[in-house]
């Protein structure tokens, strides 16, 4: 494989070199998250910051971990996983924000992702789409657990992830708008949740790779509630699903220490 990389050490696009991330990584999608996820961590410190892949690491419980951003959708996550497994990584929790679809999935709620609709580009080309998009169960139980713990409103199971977000929230004004609404309305009546966009990707890369994904979303308000007219204002503060995501990483710490020493 060429290495398009000028400097040989570090991955071409997250630009970080073997060593400088933990093998636990928190992925937001907005760069700007990165340092507020980053206040959580011990002696934080910037270790790169190229395109939209901003990287920080620190310490947790004595462990090294650390913080990329993925940028927005599939293509720019795949990325980041690949070139963080490459560096040492084998752990990641997306932390998000993402439209509820389930009318009980109300603003300022948490969603975590068992599974994730792949109706975007990249996961099928790792997996055909007979494979499935699943969190990895021990990442699943710890942010359930870590959710619990700081007496979160949480929600787990589906989520759907696309490829246009104004696909979503105007399929209407869209060419194939009448596939995304039959479309929309089928994964309502399954029982979706919420919509965002990596976690599909991510929860296939991982897969591929063998690295253990989970992903925890801020609801920042619901079109489904809306369109019912019920209660819908929309929240951005993103602080819980990032809490959850590092008392997640703190029981994993624990649990992987414990394994090792039997
Ligand atoms: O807030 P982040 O993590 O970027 O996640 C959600 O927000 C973006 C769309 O506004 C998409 O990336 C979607 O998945
Ligand atoms: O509605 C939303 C909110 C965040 N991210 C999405 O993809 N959709």
């Amino acid at each position: 494989m060429i290495n398009y990389s000028e400097d040989k050490d570090r991955q071409y696009h997250i630009q970080v070199a073997k060593g400088e991330v933990g093998r636990y990584v928190i992925l937001p999608g907005d760069p700007k998250r990165c340092e507020k996820i980053a206040a959580h961590f011990e002696d934080a410190r910037l270790v790169a910051d190229s395109r939209e892949y901003v990287t920080y690491t620190g310490c947790l419980d004595g462990e090294k971990v650390s913080v990329t951003s993925t940028g927005i959708g599939g293509p720019s996550a795949a990325i980041a996983m690949e070139e963080l497994v490459r560096t040492g990584a084998d752990t990641f929790i997306r932390v998000g924000t993402s439209g509820g679809m389930a009318e009980e999935v109300e603003s300022g709620d948490i969603v975590i992702a068992t599974g994730a609709i792949r109706m975007e580009g990249t996961s099928k080309e790792y997996a055909p789409i007979e494979y499935p998009a699943v969190a990895d169960i021990a990442v699943v139980n710890a942010l359930m657990e870590a959710a619990a713990n700081l007496d979160f409103n949480y929600h787990t199971g589906v989520v759907q992830c696309k490829d246009s977000f104004y696909g979503q929230h105007s399929p209407d004004t869209k060419p194939v708008g009448y596939e995304l609404m039959e479309k929309w309305n089928a994964w309502v009546k399954c029982g979706c949740l919420a919509s965002e966009m990596e976690s599909a990707a991510l929860y296939i890369v991982g897969s591929c790779l063998r690295a253990r994904v989970g992903s925890v979303m801020l609801v920042m308000a619901n079109q489904e509630r809306a369109r019912k007219g019920l209660p819908n204002p929309v929240v951005h503060d993103t602080e819980a699903p990032i809490q959850a995501a590092v008392e997640a990483i703190r029981i994993l710490i624990k649990k992987d220490r414990l394994k090792k020493e039997k």
